[in-house]
């Protein structure tokens, strides 16, 4: 199958009350326990690449690789850049294949980050992608720039009418409590919020940070209208406990094969389980 928009995935997941997952890659291991975990659960997916991620793998690497599993696979799958900050990295991806893009402007003020949005959708969907926006700053660390929580801030439910309203994005990606990377505690997500926010807005809502965000949370954060949700995170603790686990045990190891297979299944297993969690098993 070629490469589905985000539009197109989180349409049929509005309709039907479920979330479909974005699971971040760096590489060939990641995209292929991320493609068989959707494969083995019939559910549609999002793979996405951060600017750091394409920098790692290399653009055309991510997008050979994630074209080859789209083409191989009987579920929808969609190729987002995640957290998109750079105009021109944008425009690489619209040029190189991708289905999605993210323009993260929510580091600007509010006029700025509708005005560099409407730049990249007025790009973007010419040319057929769907777009995603950020309003609001979600705690955490992303493109190697920390936001302390006290700079994190909620994202107010009246600008996000106001922005969806001027920049008719496809997807909108809303701080409501959530940070990236692990966290201390149980993050304590603003319902209320969400609840606002949806009431004022009807584009599709992004969680970003919902790695280790209990199940009650995501499961209410769903009924409540997020439909796509971000797992990086999650993932990156699976890999890691899958490569420690052969090295600690089987320090004589040497062939990557056995050691990046057992961390290819511990991240297959992440991502089903995140599949279920999300209702978007058996929804492809
Ligand atoms: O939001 C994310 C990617 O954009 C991932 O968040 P986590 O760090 O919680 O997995
Ligand atoms: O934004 C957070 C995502 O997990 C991507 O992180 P990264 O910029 O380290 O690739
Ligand atoms: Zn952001
Ligand atoms: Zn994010």
């Amino acid at each position: 199958m070629s490469l589905v928009t985000l539009r197109e995935l989180l349409k049929d997941a509005q309709e039907r009350n479920y979330a479909v997952g974005a699971f971040n890659t760096n590489n060939m291991e990641i995209i292929q326990a991320i493609i068989e975990a959707a494969e083995e659960e019939r559910s549609p997916v999002i793979l996405q690449a951060s600017q750091g991620g394409l920098k790692y793998a290399g653009l055309e690497y991510i997008v050979a690789m994630v074209e080859v599993a789209a083409k191989n696979a009987t579920v929808p799958v969609a190729l987002h850049l995640d957290h998109g900050t750079s105009f021109e990295q944008i425009v690489k991806c619209v040029r190189a294949g991708f289905s999605s893009v993210m323009f993260d402007g929510s580091k600007h003020p509010l006029e700025d980050n509708i005005q560099k949005t409407a730049k990249v959708i007025e790009v973007a969907q010419a040319a057929g992608l769907s777009v995603e926006a950020e309003l609001g700053k979600i705690g955490g660390t992303e493109d190697d720039i920390t936001v302390s929580e006290e700079d994190a801030m909620m994202t107010n439910p009246e600008e996000a009418k106001y922005f969806v309203e001027k920049t008719n994005v496809d997807a909108l990606a809303i701080a409501i409590g959530t940070a990236h990377g692990p966290y201390k505690g149980q993050p304590k997500l603003d319902f209320d919020r969400l609840k606002t926010i949806r009431s004022l807005v009807s584009t599709p809502l992004v969680l970003h940070g919902a790695s280790g965000v209990g199940e009650d949370s995501i499961r209410k954060a769903i009924e409540l209208g997020i439909t796509k949700i971000n797992i990086d995170t999650d993932i990156r603790q699976a890999f890691t406990r899958g490569v420690q686990d052969v090295t600690n045990n089987k320090p004589e190891e040497f062939d990557p094969r056995k050691i990046l297979g057992p961390a290819k299944e511990e991240m297959k297993e992440i991502v089903k389980q995140k599949m279920r969690l999300f209702g978007c098993s058996n929804k492809a």
